[in-house]
């Protein structure tokens, strides 16, 4: 349904984008994460589809038409950026109600939308606060709404939450994701953060450097990066070599069952890939604790190794100095799509 063919976005000398294609929506996903690191050119691409952006070369295709010279406020996108932008001085109703006005709605059908739009946020009774008087949350949900009503046909949402403290985003990230599926907009959310990506979206990209990695489900993603950059970015902290035969991989960490061909493989290890346990008989990997976490996920270690320093969950209550016994958790383990093997921390 949105369709990038051969994009490029230059600034002056500076290629942002080159050469990128990318199709949306095909896959039956209905929100789909753009995620990359800060500076990769996710917000410029988002601009340049909604045609905030000149493009250097390429086609922006939405609906089988090229939407070259479709300008911005007749593509019937809608759009939230990272803090809102909403029109200050004024009521949150009148900010909700400005697409509609451009397009020259009726006032009793701009009231009813309204309303059913302060519903759709859950900020019934809203309608008359000016938006100063809002919180941060509160003032995205109405960006959003004001996004939403005039029914645009894409909605794109730049690093929407990246303003708000941790525990407001993860909860609005999940309030995002089921509005935008109760009204059916396919939508595309730009943000750096793995977990809000995996909350709101069916279908992630990862961008690095202005190119497309790789697109896939969350989980797919997060078992089988395609590359250790993309398994790094994605959490990975080890790299670990495997030899595998017959499904067990053999590596210095002990074997483990992994549904792999024969031959050597690339281990991604997180720190809930490892589990420390007491240490008893000679028959399994040894290391010495170096650092202790409590996380709230629960407990995390720090583990030297003959060879290396890794990440361990456990539950027990070891301290620095311990030994302690290391076990892959396997269906924890990512196994890295491309070349390259080896412990490098
Ligand atoms: N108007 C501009 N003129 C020149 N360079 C720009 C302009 N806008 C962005 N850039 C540069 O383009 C690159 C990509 O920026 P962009 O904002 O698209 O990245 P991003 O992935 O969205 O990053 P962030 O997550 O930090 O917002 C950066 O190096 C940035 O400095």
């Amino acid at each position: 349904m949105l369709e990038l063919d051969n994009v490029a976005v230059h600034y002056g000398s500076t290629e942002v984008i080159d050469d990128l294609s990318w199709s949306m929506g095909t896959d039956g996903s209905v929100v789909t994460a753009l995620l990359g690191p800060s500076g990769c050119g996710k917000s410029t691409l988002i601009r340049a589809i909604a045609g905030l952006e000149a493009l250097t070369a390429g086609r922006v295709v939405f609906d089988d038409r090229d939407l070259v010279n479709t300008p911005a406020h007749r593509r019937d996108f809608g759009v939230v950026f990272q803090d809102g932008q909403l029109f200050g001085g004024r009521s949150v109703a009148s900010n909700i109600a400005y697409g509609l006005r451009m397009r020259r709605w009726s006032r009793p059908a701009i009231r009813s939308r309204v309303d059913e739009m302060l519903d759709l946020v859950r900020l019934n009774g809203f309608g008359d606060r000016r938006v100063e008087e809002l919180s941060g949350g509160q003032a995205q949900r109405v960006a959003l709404a004001r996004a939403l009503a005039p029914r645009p046909r894409l909605l794109l949402l730049d690093e929407p939450l990246a303003a708000l403290d941790r525990l407001l985003r993860d909860r609005l990230a999940t309030e995002i994701s089921d509005i935008v599926r109760a009204t059916a907009t396919p939508t595309v959310v730009v943000t750096h953060d793995h977990t809000e990506a995996a909350l709101m979206a069916d279908s992630i990209s990862v961008m690095r450097a202005g190119v497309l990695v790789q697109t896939g489900a969350p989980e797919e993603l997060w078992l089988r990066p395609t590359d250790e950059w993309t398994a790094r970015f994605l959490g990975v902290t080890t790299v670990l070599a495997a030899e595998v035969t017959d499904g067990r991989a053999v590596t210095s960490l002990g074997d483990t069952v992994l549904d792999l061909p024969d031959g050597a493989a690339s281990l991604g290890l997180r720190p809930e890939s490892v589990r420390a346990e007491r240490a008893v008989g000679e028959d399994r990997s040894l290391g010495v604790v170096a650092a202790v976490a409590d996380l709230p996920t629960g407990r995390r270690l720090r583990v030297r190794t003959a060879d290396a320093e890794l990440d361990a969950i456990t539950s027990d209550r070891f301290g620095v100095g311990d030994q302690v016994a290391l076990v892959l958790v396997p269906e924890r383990v990512a196994v890295i799509q491309g070349d390259g093997a080896g412990i490098d921390g």
